[in-house]
């Protein structure tokens, strides 16, 4: 069982103000000339090394074995990788020309139900939503020799130089990690190789805008490092999220999703992702993308329960248990998830999930007995909640039984208010939280909790069917007024996507279609900025083509 204590999970809400002071951030321009990326594309590598997992040639072509396999067969499934033999991992595409640059993307997610009990081994229920984050990779030409983190969002911008990293220490034979390898730990001798690189990162920042970067800059690293080798090749990794961070709504599982999905992609470890791709077969891919994720995750928070990056990496829904720390956890996958509406209102209250996670973990000291018993109700709420979705009642097609949908959605809405009591017993709230709960419960539009790691944050309002469109203007204007923002979502969209080559076609038969440049992509305004050019879909961005999933078995 873990009791969180010691996690060092950092949350903060400064990180997007301190983006509007950062006068220092590199422009496009400026990288370009940097790193002349006219030359970015059409080399032709002739380096045939044997390397165990670095393609170098940059490219993303995909392997034509994907051996390690997944137990999918039942709905309720604990994913293992099955041994394989080096012959068949490491099997080497001959050269081929460069990769043009691509983008990954993944989404953020809310937990429905059970967030901190998770923590204690309990379930938790939690859903991909329509935020997303987007990495934009460009494979420089051999001549590069830097590796660059451009995150905009947050002001990162460094450039390691890639023969100077600690690749002797990683890639020794008692270290080194293959792509397909389950890490449940960080180890202490990597971090302590890494730790300079990681230090020399935004140096000269304040101490809070320091911690975000260094934090996102040694989930990158480790993997890079892991993952890559000597001759792995220069890119630049721009990175644009539509997430708040440090909100709950798993910014940090979707940006470390993200960069697992690129590197591994780059080193050619990846099948797909194709429209008919068996979905055995995705769901493998989604898995390997999953384990470098949880590596990233505890890069950033110390010790997470691995929900977060789980959603993204899969979406759509997910009941989670991990109770043995050292092991996989027990995930079932929820494919058929109901489209809830939901209200997200964000309290724009900063927080630290670590200190939320810790204050339960304190009661769980003092009051073992009363804080057990409520972790247990948790995890009741969430196993009823289950039960509610997959039993054939719920999300009952036929209009014509309106009375039972009402019902339905009004039983499955008390859960809501249960689980967001208890979090409140347990500590976890905060008196903005408690002044959304309060405007929405006046409105009368829906059923609300709080959603993640609490202490600020975000709330969740699951909406009734029957809400007064009046009633939720007026809401909306409250929120307004108060300085929370607020969006509707649906709940259980895509996992972790591809668009290679980073051009979009807009549902038309056009010749060519969008090329991404990175320049664009640096300077979108806004959510609606990057959506309308990156958007994977969703609202307006319904008939986007070019993105490609991983889908499980629906
Ligand atoms: N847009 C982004 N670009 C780069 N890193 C990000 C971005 N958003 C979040 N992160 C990373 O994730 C961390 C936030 O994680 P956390 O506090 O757990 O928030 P959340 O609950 O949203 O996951 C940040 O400190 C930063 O390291
Ligand atoms: C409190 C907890 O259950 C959820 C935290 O969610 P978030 O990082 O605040 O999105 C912690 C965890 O699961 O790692």
């Amino acid at each position: 069982m873990q009791n969180g204590n010691s996690r060092k999970k950092n949350g903060n809400g400064s990180v997007r103000a301190s983006n509007k002071n950062n006068k220092n951030r590199v422009t496009v321009s400026e990288l370009q000339a940097r790193f002349k990326t006219d030359e970015i594309i059409t080399t032709t590598s002739n380096n045939d090394e044997d390397n165990n997992t670095d393609n170098s040639d940059g490219s993303i072509l995909t392997p034509s074995t994907s051996s390690p396999t997944a137990n999918t067969n039942s709905s309720k499934t604990t994913v293992k990788m099955a041994s394989h033999t080096k012959s068949a991992q490491h099997a080497r595409k001959i050269s081929s020309p460069m990769a043009p640059p691509f983008m990954v993307s993944a989404p953020g997610k809310v937990i429905v139900f059970g967030e901190h009990a998770v923590v204690h081994g309990k379930a938790a229920l939690a859903a991909a939503i329509s935020l997303r984050s987007y990495l934009l990779v460009t494979t420089l030409s051999k001549s590069h020799r830097n590796v660059t983190l451009n995150f905009r969002d947050i002001g990162l911008d460094h450039t390691w130089d890639i023969d100077s990293l600690p690749w002797n220490v990683f890639q020794h034979p008692s270290k080194k990690k293959m792509y397909y390898d389950l890490v449940t730990e960080l180890d202490p001798e990597l971090l302590e190789a890494m730790q300079p690189h990681v230090a020399a990162v935004s140096a000269n920042e304040t101490d809070d805008v320091r911690k975000i970067h260094q934090n996102s800059a040694a989930a990158f690293l480790y993997l890079f490092l892991s993952l890559g080798s000597p001759n792995s090749h220069a890119a630049i990794y721009t990175l644009r999220s539509t997430i708040p961070p440090g909100a709950g709504l798993g910014s940090s599982g979707s940006v470390s999703v993200c960069i697992s999905a690129a590197l591994l992609l780059q080193i050619r470890t990846l099948a797909g992702p194709h429209p008919d791709q068996p979905p055995d077969e995705a769901a493998v891919q989604i898995e390997r993308i999953n384990r470098w994720a949880f590596v990233g995750e505890m890069c950033i928070h110390g010790n997470p329960s691995g929900v977060d990056n789980t959603v993204s990496s899969g979406g759509k829904a997910v009941l989670f248990r991990r109770d043995d720390y050292s092991k996989p956890p027990t995930v079932t996958f929820l494919n058929n998830f109901p489209e809830l509406p939901l209200l997200i209102v964000n309290t724009n209250q900063s927080r630290s999930t670590a200190v939320e996670v810790a204050k339960v973990g304190t009661l769980l000291k003092t009051h073992p007995q009363v804080t057990a018993a409520m972790l247990d109700t948790i995890d009741q709420v969430t196993i009823s909640a289950h039960n509610m979705i997959t039993s054939s009642d719920f999300d009952n097609d036929d209009e014509d039984d309106e009375d039972t949908n009402t019902e339905t959605l009004s039983k499955f809405g008390a859960l809501f208010r249960i689980n967001h009591g208890l979090l409140v017993s347990l500590g976890v709230s905060h008196p903005r939280l408690e002044r959304i709960r309060e405007l929405v419960d006046y409105s009368n539009i829906g059923w609300t909790k709080l959603t993640g790691g609490g202490g600020g944050g975000c709330a969740i309002t699951l909406l009734r069917a029957d809400a007064s469109p009046q009633a939720r203007r007026q809401l909306d204007r409250s929120l307004a007024a108060e300085n929370f923002s607020s969006f509707e979502t649906t709940l259980g969209g895509d996992g972790v996507g591809v668009l290679y080559p980073a051009v979009l076609r807009n549902g038309s038969d056009e010749e060519g279609g969008e090329e991404i440049d990175q320049l664009k992509f640096e300077n979108a305004v806004g959510n609606d900025g990057i959506e309308r050019l990156v958007g994977v879909g969703g609202g307006v961005q319904e008939k986007r083509e070019g993105w490609k999933f991983w889908r499980r078995a629906g």
